[in-house]
């Protein structure tokens, strides 16, 4: 039952836990009940017509004396690849933008400010190849290639801020490549872009075959809706990067990924909802859906999709679906971070200077650790 004929556990506790625990064992396993956003019905059909799950969740916020409410619309896009890997690379990258162009037209009807698509969301998963073609030719700049100006589009259509993760040809150092987020803002600026700070080396993500450790450190982005920073895929693994987007002043943190079921299913749940908890933020989680890696690869499993938002109250949205394409729209109001904030204080209990003294001496050759002996 771990593969595709499993929708979501939230879908079995509805179906066979009994009604009268059913709100205890969900504030257990997802903090506080979140109110469901009201979505408009065109929204709803445009999605049942097109085959894709649309959800809508509220993160509410205390009102305050001083502060307006900081509310924003984000929208998370998980999907499957459209074209077989074996159609030309430029008809594969065009099916996808005419797909999540779709999608992101439900998402500005649902009043959608912010929109995040999954990590390299304009090609197969094929970094488990270790091929170069013809998967290389899929990398596009960041500032000027084609789904950049696709994004560029799309964010003054909608008047929103667009995520892009994409793979990256980065001419004016070689033509190097790297797994770069593009931020286009909302009014159809490239902002900037945020290089995946951690190269997995696990299973067969070996994705060092394609690119190096991101150089643009801890990039955080200044939108007209707050400020946003993406630590991309494996960096979820990485407390210390999440730290650094927060130190950076991020309030909402995507994690745009691609991952499948017997590798990371179990720790997907927990990583990014307590990276929100731990840094007084939201994340937004998302992984892609399918089973295609890529032609000549043996079976490399399930992209389980279940992207998710999570709040620095440590409550969550349910996931999407972990079979089918899928838009998540939440709604949240920036002023919780500080009000949990001014809870917890993790900011002001941390102790980051005895850490990075600490870290300083544990990165030489000749570190001693600190073990007490008898
Ligand atoms: N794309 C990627 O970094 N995947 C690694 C697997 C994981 O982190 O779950």
């Amino acid at each position: 039952m771990s593969g595709e004929d499993f929708e979501s556990l939230e879908k079995v506790l509805e179906t066979c836990v009994p009604e009268a625990e059913l709100r205890e064992v969900r504030r257990l396993l997802f903090g506080k009940q979140l109110k469901k956003l009201n979505l408009p019905q065109s929204a709803l059909d445009a999605a049942e017509e097109q085959d894709f799950d649309l959800k809508g969740y509220v993160f509410e916020a205390s009102p305050e004396q001083l502060r307006p409410p900081r509310t924003v619309r984000v929208g998370l896009i998980q999907n499957k690849i459209v074209l077989p890997t074996d159609a030309p690379v430029l008809e594969q990258i065009t099916a996808l933008h005419k797909r999540v162009g779709e999608m992101v037209e439900v998402a500005a009807i649902c009043g959608v400010n912010i929109v995040c698509f999954q990590e390299a969301w304009t090609m197969p998963f094929a970094f488990c190849t270790r091929e170069r073609e013809p998967w290389t030719e899929f990398a596009e700049s960041a500032e000027d290639g084609l789904t950049t100006r696709f994004c560029i589009q799309l964010a003054k259509k909608y008047n929103m801020v667009v995520v892009s993760p994409i793979l990256e040809r980065d001419e004016i150092h070689g033509g190097t490549l790297w797994n770069t987020a593009v931020v286009v803002s909302n009014n159809g600026n490239v902002l900037g872009k945020s290089r995946k700070n951690h190269i997995p080396r696990v299973g067969d993500f070996n994705e060092s075959t394609y690119y190096m450790e991101g150089n643009t450190s801890h990039p955080v982005f200044q939108t007209q809706f707050g400020k946003i920073a993406v630590n991309i895929c494996y960096g979820r693994h990485h407390p210390l990067n999440w730290l650094m987007y927060s130190i950076h002043g991020a309030e909402i943190i995507f994690n745009p990924s691609a991952t499948v079921g017997l590798l990371s299913e179990p720790i997907w749940p927990i990583e990014a909802r307590n990276a929100a908890i731990a840094n007084h933020c939201f994340t937004c989680a998302i992984n892609r859906v399918g089973t295609v890696c890529a032609t000549s690869h043996h079976d490399f499993g399930h992209f389980y999709g279940s992207s998710y938002v999570a709040a620095p109250d440590g409550s969550r949205s349910p996931g999407l679906s972990r079979t089918r394409d899928g838009l998540l729209v939440t709604e949240m109001d920036l002023n919780l971070n500080r009000q949990v904030a001014d809870k917890w204080n993790f900011k002001m209990t941390g102790r980051y200077e005895m850490y990075a003294e600490e870290l300083k001496k544990a990165i030489q050759h000749d570190f001693k650790p600190n073990i007490v002996k008898e």
